[in-house]
């Protein structure tokens, strides 16, 4: 089943948030409290998981276990995704160690870099690999993650798409140009608090929504 971007975003914040009630051992969840978590209108969350298939029992809510398993089958997060990772630097070698990654369903099958002292060394089970070999015609996962500095991260985003990556997470605050059905994911939390300034600037103006 394919979702739209806006309801694939709400139905992981979903997740997100049934998973860790899920790990607090609640059997049941509202759609109160599921856009109580997320900032969802309630009404909103009833309709994303009416139109999943999911029903709840009114005065009860909804079956954590059933919300958690449908939600992470529709974000095809039941099965495990390979990801191909550029910069073995402080933040590539973290991400390529995240548990959290592992928990969620990723895995990151292979590490480039183009450091010569960098090629060739071992980051956990991975082995650091040089960068110019990610075009070489080799079969790549179709998530890429770019973890280099940002004034090199379009020539990796060009290579990561010659590879035949199709989904890009970018670390770096470069604005990238990729080819169409190619999509990016900027992680960038300078640009959040930026948003945050915003609003903190303004604090006591009413702002509209
Ligand atoms: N979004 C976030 O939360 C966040 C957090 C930390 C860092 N960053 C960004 O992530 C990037 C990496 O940060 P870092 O601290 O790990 O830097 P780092 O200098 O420790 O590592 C960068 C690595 O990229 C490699 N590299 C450079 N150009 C390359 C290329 N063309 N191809 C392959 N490898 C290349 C370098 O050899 C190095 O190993 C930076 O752009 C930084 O601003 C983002």
């Amino acid at each position: 089943m394919a979702v739209g971007r806006g309801l694939a975003r709400r139905l992981a914040k979903y997740l997100r948030c049934v998973a860790a009630l899920r790990e607090e051992g609640l059997d049941a969840v509202s759609s109160w409290m599921l856009g109580e978590y997320t900032g969802v209108n309630p009404a909103q969350v009833r309709r994303d998981l009416a139109g999943l298939g999911i029903g709840g029992t009114r005065g009860v809510g909804y079956e954590t276990e059933e919300v958690f398993g449908t939600l992470r089958r529709v974000l095809g997060l039941d099965r495990v995704h390979d990801v191909v990772l550029v910069g073995a630097g402080r933040l590539g070698t973290a991400v390529a160690g995240s548990e959290l990654l592992v928990k969620r369903g990723f895995r990151v099958a292979q590490l480039f870099d183009r450091d010569p002292a960098k090629i060739g060394r071992r980051v956990g089970n991975l082995t650091v690999r040089d960068v110019r070999e990610l075009d070489g015609g080799e079969r790549m996962p179709e998530i890429g993650i770019i973890a280099v500095p940002s004034q090199n991260a379009q020539e990796v985003a060009d290579r990561l798409v010659a590879s035949g990556v199709v989904v890009i997470v970018n670390y770096t605050d470069a604005l990238l140009h990729v080819p169409a059905g190619v999509q990016v994911h900027d992680v960038d939390p300078s640009s959040q608090l930026m948003h945050t300034l915003y609003y903190l600037t303004r604090s006591g103006e009413e702002i509209p929504a």
